[in-house]
């Protein structure tokens, strides 16, 4: 809204509308004042009021309020977000009552006292200004979701067998509203798939939110989640929109979802179940309607723990299960994934694509990669902009030196708990082999919870993932 707030007001009263003029701009208010209704279109469309304040009977002797009602229904056509202030006499307020219904804001008497048009106006221009917010919000998040989408059209590489029956799945999942549970390693591809569920569904016009549970602190999950009212906590300074409430309408995708404490589990089910959202220390229930896709690298054994998950939850969020497969049984996509990779890497630091030279693929096929195919990604990175020959070359990638077997930890999901929690012995100064066996013990303890890992490393699970691939782990 402009700084100084510009009001039409409509009647057919000259004294009114000279008593009006004068008051609003000894207040700082610009206004315009208009007798005849039917010139109402045309001032909306020239001019950008924030507020009108509009007379109910115009012809001469007429108190049904009847034209009152015709030029609201208008200017709402014209403009839903501007607030209407009626103007009317005491016999009146029947009918204002019902243009309130109708879409007026509010309803001053005559003859006015000006504190109270004033507190009325007031609360009208704020009114607007929030409804042009929301629209602007909206307008901003539907450009956001389509540029996001936009920008990744069919860009899920995959043909090998292993693929085929998640894109099956994803045909016949998608479309519906069921609720998705995704599964695999870290670096699998598990939110890539999350965006095409929602990229396919009836909601795709609607918002995408994503909460990744592994990065938010323990302490905050629930005011993320839920939202909070002011004052519900210490540092609750305003009121705050929960990530569900905000993905109403769309698709909510809460990454590792494994992380969820047991006692957030609960409060997740009966917001799934009563689809209604009470913001911590708020009474009031806010309705919701979100599709929920989840994702998670706990191995299912895990998840089917009644002491780690809530199995009357899980039954609500995996209705379909896809089970994402890491990129060592799927090495036939690598050279496509390569070749996609190289394409995005080429635009973006301006360099022409290169191919992978023959001797460098089968071994770029035979490592395990056990970071999946974001390890691959940041490798095909490193190589574009190491590269100096005319084609990439094995040691472009700096695939460790083991590269061609498999690494000498185990994948991350599949490690061993019990054998390495012990603490960490040190037979070597050597600052990076230190390095590599602090990761790999970190990934044993926490079962290869990238989160809990990078936490216990005092480390954040980007510079995690960073070491990992360094690493070859
Ligand atoms: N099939 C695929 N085709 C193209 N790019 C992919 C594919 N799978 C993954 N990627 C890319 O790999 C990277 C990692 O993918 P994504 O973030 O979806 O993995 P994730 O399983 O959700 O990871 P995390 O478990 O760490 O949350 C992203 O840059 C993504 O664009």
């Amino acid at each position: 809204m402009a700084e100084q707030p510009r009001v039409l007001i409509v009647d057919d009263d000259e004294d009114i509308l000279v008593a009006a003029r004068l008051m609003l701009k000894r207040e700082g208010i610009l206004c315009h004042t208009e007798p005849r209704p039917d010139r109402i279109p045309q001032l909306l469309k020239d001019g950008t009021f924030d507020a009108v304040l509009l007379d109910m009977n115009f012809a001469i002797g007429a108190n049904t309020g009847r034209e009152g009602f015709q030029w609201l229904k208008r200017i709402v056509e014209i403009d839903p977000t501007l607030s209407v202030v009626l103007i009317t006499a005491y016999g009146d307020v029947g009918t204002a009552v019902e243009a309130m219904k109708q879409g007026a804001a509010d309803f001053v008497l005559k003859p006015w006292q000006n504190e109270r048009l004033l507190a009325t106006l007031s609360s009208a221009l704020k009114l607007t200004a929030s409804k042009r917010e929301a629209q602007q919000s909206a307008a901003t998040t539907k450009e956001l979701a389509s540029a996001v989408m936009d920008g990744t059209p069919n860009s899920i590489i995959g043909s090998a067998p292993a693929m085929a029956r998640i894109f099956a799945l994803l045909d016949r999942a998608a479309p519906t509203e069921a609720n998705v549970l995704i599964l695999g390693e870290n670096g699998t591809g598990k939110e890539v798939i999350a965006r095409e569920i929602h990229r396919r569904s009836k909601r795709r016009d609607q918002v995408f939110v994503s909460v990744d549970l592994g990065s938010v602190s323990e302490s905050l999950f629930e005011s993320e989640l839920f939202g909070h009212k002011k004052g519900a906590f210490t540092d609750a300074k305003e009121d705050r929109v929960g990530r569900l409430v905000a993905a109403n309408g769309g698709t909510l995708f809460l990454d590792e979802i494994g992380n969820l404490p047991l006692y957030l589990q609960s409060k997740l089910l009966s917001v799934l179940e009563q689809r209604v959202v009470i913001p911590v220390g708020g009474t009031k229930p806010i309705p919701i309607d979100v599709r929920l896709v989840s994702a998670t690298n706990m191995p299912l054994e895990q998840l089917g723990r009644e002491d780690v998950f809530r199995q009357d939850l899980l039954y609500r969020i995996n209705t379909v299960e896809l089970h994402l497969p890491p990129l060592r049984d799927r090495a036939d996509d690598i050279p496509a994934l390569i070749d996609h990779f190289v394409a995005i890497y080429a635009r973006k630091y301006n360099m022409p694509a290169k191919k992978v030279s023959p001797a460098a693929l089968p071994r770029l096929m035979a490592w395990r990669w056990p970071g999946n195919v974001r390890a691959l990604r940041h490798a095909v990175e490193r190589a574009m902009i190491l590269s100096g020959g005319p084609m990439l070359e094995a040691d472009d990638f700096s695939l460790p030196s083991t590269a061609g077997q498999a690494p000498a930890a185990p994948a991350p999901t599949a490690a061993p708990a019990a054998a390495t929690t012990g603490a960490l012995v040190l037979d070597t100064l050597d600052l990076e082999a230190v390095e590599r066996e602090a990761i790999r013990k970190a990934l044993s303890k926490h079962q290869g919870n990238i989160s809990h890992a990078a936490q216990d490393l005092g480390i954040t699970r980007a510079s995690l993932y960073r070491r990992m691939e360094k690493h070859g782990l």
